[in-house]
């Protein structure tokens, strides 16, 4: 069966510093796969290959069995790859439900226009709304701007899923949450990526270990390990890159 991403023998360099040697990687269709590895070990650099942020120096990136290395973002999430990215520093004057409104048409290629016709404005504006309750953000005529920083990141959930993506990239999605904020934003990434493929880069463990149903472990730019979170967690590999840096495994 093609996989969702595949990785094949990635490298990165910067001028001199190999960050990522030789990556293999492969992410099942409608799986949840964490990466995660101490700090520096590249994986925001493995991340941005993926969406296009970053060119490859070497290797194949496929989408769903398509080659995308070194294309645009924007070309790959028309393909069905979106990644979060903080959407409320761009446009914190609108509210939730506009910018999950936008969310949803941007991609489809769909632009406000004089010949929209308004009920299917008006339909993709109740799904936002929708959408903007399931998320639980507090107020949907607030300036997203003026959100709690959880209800922020919880909207940015929500711009990456509102697209209808298959594939959904989530960059350390609870960095900076307390316990209550990082336990609401596990239960959200679990409901909003029911069926579809998950790759996200997460330092939290019990994040880690409540969402991935397989974790990928990277150490100075190779991957160690690969496998179910309970093989990672027996790992004596894992459990050994992880000595001497700041977070433990679980
Ligand atoms: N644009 C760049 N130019 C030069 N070096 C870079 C660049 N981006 C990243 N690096 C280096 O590549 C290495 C890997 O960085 P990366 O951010 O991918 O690690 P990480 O695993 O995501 O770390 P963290 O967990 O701390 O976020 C680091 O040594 C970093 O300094």
């Amino acid at each position: 069966m093609t996989a969702a991403i595949e990785l094949s023998g990635i490298s990165k360099s910067f001028g001199p510093l190999r960050v990522i040697e030789g990556v293999d990687l492969v992410i099942e269709k409608s799986s949840r796969h964490a990466v995660i590895g101490p700090n520096g070990a590249g994986k925001s650099t493995l991340f941005h290959m993926i969406s296009g942020r970053l060119d490859v120096t070497s290797g194949v990136v496929r989408l769903f069995g398509e080659e995308i290395q070194n294309q645009k973002p924007h070309r790959i999430a028309r393909k069905g790859l979106s990644r979060s990215f903080q959407i409320t520093n761009l446009f914190p004057r609108l509210t939730a439900i506009e910018v999950l409104t936008s969310a949803m048409l941007w991609p489809a290629g769909v632009r406000y226009d004089f010949w929209s016709p308004l009920a299917r404005l008006r339909d993709l504006h109740e799904r936002a709304a929708a959408m903007a309750r399931d998320l639980g953000i507090a107020s949907t005529d607030t300036p997203s701007g003026l959100l709690s920083y959880a209800d922020q990141r919880a909207l940015e959930l929500g711009v990456a899923v509102a697209s209808d993506a298959r594939v959904i990239l989530l960059d350390e999605p609870t960095a900076g949450m307390n316990r209550d904020e990082a336990r609401r934003t596990r239960d959200l990434i679990l409901s909003t990526t029911e069926g579809r493929t998950l790759l996200m880069v997460e330092h939290d463990m019990d994040v880690v270990f409540g969402i991935a149903d397989r974790i990928s472990v990277l150490a100075s730019g190779r991957i160690i390990a690969s496998g179910t979170p309970e093989e990672i967690r027996r790992n004596a590999a894992v459990q050994e890159a992880y000595l001497g840096a700041e977070e433990e495994i679980a």
